[in-house]
């Protein structure tokens, strides 16, 4: 008998102890295949062998009606005994090795990893797939730390991108996290995951076909993003030239539309913000509570979440706000205040980039070097005194923006008396700016703001949209920094405003002083 060829995408792992009292396992495993299911793992830790075989049996004569393969959890020995397509082990069971030597090498071979390092051995050791997890905390297990889909991708990239095993995420899989766990995980390597493992998803669901159906779908809607998102790594994109010729034409748009950004922001700026929007064309909606969340995102066109004043339910709202974001594709702008300040804030900044697709990442030096760590880029480290960053900042900051961008497969931004612009690919410095703008609170907070409006009329294009946000405020800086009546940063806050109302598109042609940064990728 060959190894069977196994479609990972939707991979049921059942659990007698979850499963509804309402139908026996054996009639869930059938409603997930008919929803989907393209893979079954028979897993009970309390049953003897022969209770293990005896339900085995049971569960095959289904599996095999369907032609869908049915792999054991742990028991090698049931495996060969019902001649199962294969078997699972964890970390803490039989060694990969020895489970590979007693089945033989035809029979589909599954180990669980958590780090990099296990994945690596698990190739080695002759694994056909791994389940890489926990990723969010479960009803099953309760790990200390969950991967979340960065420590995903980190062991997606830890695997050669030819290599062909295959990959699996498990831990809290549902409905309406799949589509950002697949899309969000894709490595810089361009593997994407192959499959969702899920448990409690299906079992313990009211209508398991119905919920198998949706997850499959979720699982093809992430992988069809994760796809465009490893073509774009390579893809020819726009000059800094072209991007440049539409800025004008980019704030013509924007005060055309006027399209309504909402504001996750903090009580010290938000009146500043909303003006700023107004100012520059846009229409702001301050909304801090999750439970509009869901509505507004059906009517905004770019979100901004900024965590200068943190409570609950501050935070509560930015995963509200992502969540539904992401859902409906609107662009979201994070902006991290203070987050290296303390470890509410970095653990937040985790959280959010954890839990969403954040498509713009703007912070000044401090806030960027505590992004690079979470991350897991090797940069300098940059201190901050509360929202403020210290020093001269990074030595080469147009790399460590370029990285950031590149691990995060999105756009970064970093402020200071030069700004950077990367998405990994292109990578500008904008020395536009007024030393005023660094001299008053919240210059940083406008500058997300401006970058959410531009956001909201670019789409498809977030680069273009952070680079004319910031060009934007910074020649209203520009002009109100030289204005005769502004005597210090009182009249400059209100000078500032007023200049963002009066920007006319063609200057953003004429005044702009912006080069090319050229970095090898
Ligand atoms: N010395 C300066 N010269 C010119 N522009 C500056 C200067 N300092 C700051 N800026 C501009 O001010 C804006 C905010 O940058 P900054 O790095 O001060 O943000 P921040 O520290 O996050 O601010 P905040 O926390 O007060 O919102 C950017 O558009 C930047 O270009
Ligand atoms: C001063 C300050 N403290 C929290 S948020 C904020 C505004 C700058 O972001």
């Amino acid at each position: 008998m060959t190894k069977p060829v196994v479609d990972y995408s939707l991979y049921l792992v059942t659990d007698s102890g979850l499963n509804l009292p309402s139908r026996t396992l054996v009639q869930s495993v059938e409603d997930s295949i008919l929803g989907g299911v393209t893979l079954v793992q028979l897993r009970e830790k309390e049953l003897s062998t022969d209770a293990f075989i005896e339900l085995a049996r049971k569960v095959q004569a289904v599996t095999k009606k369907y032609n869908v393969p049915l792999l054991i959890n742990d028991n090698i020995e049931v495996a060969l005994a019902i001649d199962a397509e294969g078997a699972h082990v964890g970390q803490d069971d039989i060694s990969c090795l020895e489970a590979r030597k007693l089945l033989g090498p035809n029979k589909i071979l599954g180990i669980s990893t958590g780090t990099p390092e296990e994945a690596k051995k698990a190739l080695e050791d002759g694994a056909d797939y791994i389940g890489i997890g926990t990723c969010f905390m479960t009803q099953t297990k309760s790990p200390k730390r969950t991967l979340g889909p960065i420590g995903v991708r980190t062991i997606l990239e830890a695997l050669p991108a030819e290599s062909s095993l295959k990959t699996v995420v498990i831990g809290g899989i549902k409905n309406d996290n799949t589509r950002r766990v697949i899309s969000h995980s894709v490595g810089a390597n361009g593997r994407i995951l192959d499959g969702i493992a899920v448990v409690t998803g299906v079992v313990g669901a009211v209508d398991a076909k119905k919920a198998s159906e949706q997850l499959l779908s979720e699982y093809k809607a992430g992988y069809d993003i994760a796809s465009k998102r490893v073509q774009g790594l390579v893809e020819e994109r726009a000059s800094v030239q072209d991007v440049l010729k539409s800025f004008s034409q980019l704030l013509t748009t924007l005060r055309e539309k006027s399209p309504l950004v909402h504001h996750i922001s903090n009580y010290v700026v938000m009146n500043d913000t909303a003006n700023a929007t107004l100012a520059l064309g846009g229409s702001p909606i301050m909304a801090p509570s999750a439970a509009e969340a869901e509505d507004l995102s059906k009517v905004v066109s770019s979100v901004v979440l900024n965590i200068g004043t943190l409570t609950e339910s501050f935070v509560d709202c930015m995963l509200e706000a992502g969540k539904h974001a992401n859902a409906q594709s609107k662009p979201i702008v994070f902006d991290p205040v203070g987050a290296g300040a303390t470890t509410l804030r970095e653990s937040t900044t985790r959280k959010i980039l954890n839990s969403m697709h954040v498509d713009i990442i703007k912070g000044n030096a401090g806030e960027i070097s505590t992004i690079a760590k979470i991350v897991g880029c090797d940069t300098e480290s940059i201190a901050m005194r509360g929202v403020d960053s210290l020093g001269s900042g990074f030595s080469n900051p147009a790399a460590v923006v370029q990285a950031v961008a590149k691990r995060e497969s999105c756009v970064v931004v970093m402020t200071g008396l030069i700004d950077y612009v990367s998405d990994g690919t292109r990578t500008v410095a904008i020395e536009n700016g007024h030393a005023y703008q660094g001299r008053i609170t919240g210059s940083g907070c406008m500058a997300a703001s401006s970058i959410g409006c531009f956001a909201a009329i670019s789409p498809n294009d977030h680069f273009a949209a952070a680079v004319a946000g910031i060009l934007a405020i910074n020649l209203a800086g520009e002009h109100a920094g030289t204005r005769c009546d502004v005597q210090g940063p009182g009249t400059f806050r209100a000078a500032f405003i007023d200049e963002m109302a009066n920007l006319a598109p063609e200057r953003m042609l004429t005044e702009t002083r912006i080069k090319s940064v050229e970095l090898s990728n």
